[in-house]
């Protein structure tokens, strides 16, 4: 059965994400965790998103994996690929979006492809190329200092440029003022002059379908989640899709819930903040994990103890200043992999006591905690905040998870995602 849409994303919020995006417009979407090495059983999907970690891997590791997830896909011979990176650009020094996206491009036979991060519904546009975050440049934004992924620079031709092997051009937002048509030939003009790639500005929803639209016959798409709203129109336009109006309903799930916090970005400290104010939460201190003084089961012992009614929170987030000292003596990938080592732990120990209901912020803890819960595939439900779904996994005994990418989300998010869960 062929599947229209088969999707690699670099993170598994990312993922989400993209999903939730995919159901609202009218596909039925499932998402799977890491490349299948069995059969699957994918109930009839018109879209398929494989959630990698790879945005942070190695780059030639994030590239041989997102090759095997191409591979997996092409099984089902899809009519368009789609590479989900970050609303906010964010790569390693090495990458990895321009490597994996020269991989894919070769690996499918293409010379061209759209590069088109924007997500105006969470603030994201880009303006003759530079990427704005709630209308600041994403270096001033907050991002510079990313733990993992630091953005030091808006200019997203340069910073593309800077990873792919081939030339990064531009389409900016008078061409996207002018329609479809006019977007359509300005792909074709920069392919002409040898670009492979497109940095496509957006300021607005309309821009988002335009490109949608004008992109319908790209076999590879990259971008963020906002690229994927005009894209069921394109199917449906080909005879090849009819759109479904609901995704239906996620399953009930008793008991406690857990919120679980390794995202260190803005919006996840306010909301860290705010939940803390009335609801019991420990926080996760790097320095004592290291040295033995504080421990999973020290921090499961804490969590038991607490009322039901309350969710507990367990939270490592920090501000930039204690991020910084802690990287500074344990290195920047230990420190990482140390938290989300710890969360892992965690949260294995709560699902084995019974905990199905996980709230979690941040794509690489995400990563972690739904890798340490064996999830292999996922059901998206109805929205909690833009681009952040609550979610089923598909197994025996359903988990109920919020996956929240590190900067979405109100300020009320962790009681919102509570209320979702009841
Ligand atoms: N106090 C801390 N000190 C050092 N590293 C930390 C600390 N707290 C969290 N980290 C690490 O910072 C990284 C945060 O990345 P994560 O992807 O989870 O959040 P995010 O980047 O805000 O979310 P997203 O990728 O969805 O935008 C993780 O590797 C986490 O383990
Ligand atoms: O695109 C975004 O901002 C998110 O889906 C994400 O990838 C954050 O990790």
């Amino acid at each position: 059965m062929p599947i229209l849409l088969g999707c690699i994303a670099d993170d598994f919020t990312g993922a989400t994400d993209l999903a939730s995006f995919l159901v609202a417009s009218g596909m039925r979407t499932v998402q799977l965790i890491g490349v299948p090495t069995g059969p699957v059983d994918l109930d009839g999907a018109d879209a398929v998103v494989i959630a990698l970690k790879t945005r942070t891997q190695k780059t030639d590791q994030a590239v041989a994996e997102s090759l095997l997830a191409l591979q997996w896909l092409q099984q089902y011979q899809c009519e368009q690929y789609y590479f989900k990176y970050c609303s906010t650009f964010d790569s390693t020094a090495d990458g990895n979006i321009g490597p994996i996206s020269d991989a894919l491009l070769d690996a499918l036979g293409e010379k061209f492809t759209i590069a088109c991060p924007s997500l105006p519904i969470n603030g994201r546009a880009v303006y003759n190329g530079y990427l704005f975050v709630n209308g600041v440049l994403l270096n001033e934004s907050g991002m510079q200092h990313h733990p993992l992924t630091p953005m030091t620079d808006a200019n997203l031709v340069r910073v593309l440029d800077a990873q792919t092997r081939h030339s990064v051009g531009l389409v900016n937002h008078q061409v996207l003022d002018q329609g479809v048509e006019a977007t359509g030939k300005a792909f074709g003009e920069l392919a002409k002059q040898g670009h492979h790639y497109a940095i496509v500005d957006t300021l607005n929803y309309d821009h988002l379908v335009t490109i949608g639209h004008a992109a319908r016959d790209l076999k590879l798409l990259t971008g963020g989640s906002g690229l994927a709203v005009g894209l069921a129109d394109n199917f449906a336009a080909k005879g090849l899709l009819t759109k479904k109006a609901d995704s239906g309903a996620l399953s009930k799930v008793a008991g406690g819930i857990v919120l679980l916090s390794g995202s260190c970005s803005i919006a996840t400290q306010e909301q860290v903040a705010q939940y803390r104010q009335d609801h019991p939460s420990l926080k996760v201190e790097p320095l004592k994990i290291n040295d033995g003084s504080q421990t999973a089961d020290d921090i499961v012992a804490w969590y038991k103890e607490q009322s039901v009614s309350r969710p507990a929170l367990i939270y490592a987030t920090d501000t930039p200043e204690a991020i910084k000292a802690v990287q500074q003596q344990l290195g920047v990938d230990a420190a990482g992999t140390l938290v989300e080592g710890v969360m892992a732990e965690v949260v294995r120990q709560l699902a084995q006591a019974g905990i199905r209901k996980f709230i979690v912020a941040g794509g690489e803890t995400s990563g972690s905690v739904v890798q340490a819960l064996n999830i292999s595939a996922i059901k998206i439900g109805q929205s909690i905040a833009p681009g952040v779904p609550l979610t089923e996994s598909i197994s025996a005994q359903p988990q109920l998870l919020a996956l929240k990418s590190g900067n979405f989300g109100d300020r009320d998010f962790f009681a919102k995602a509570v209320e979702a869960m009841l």
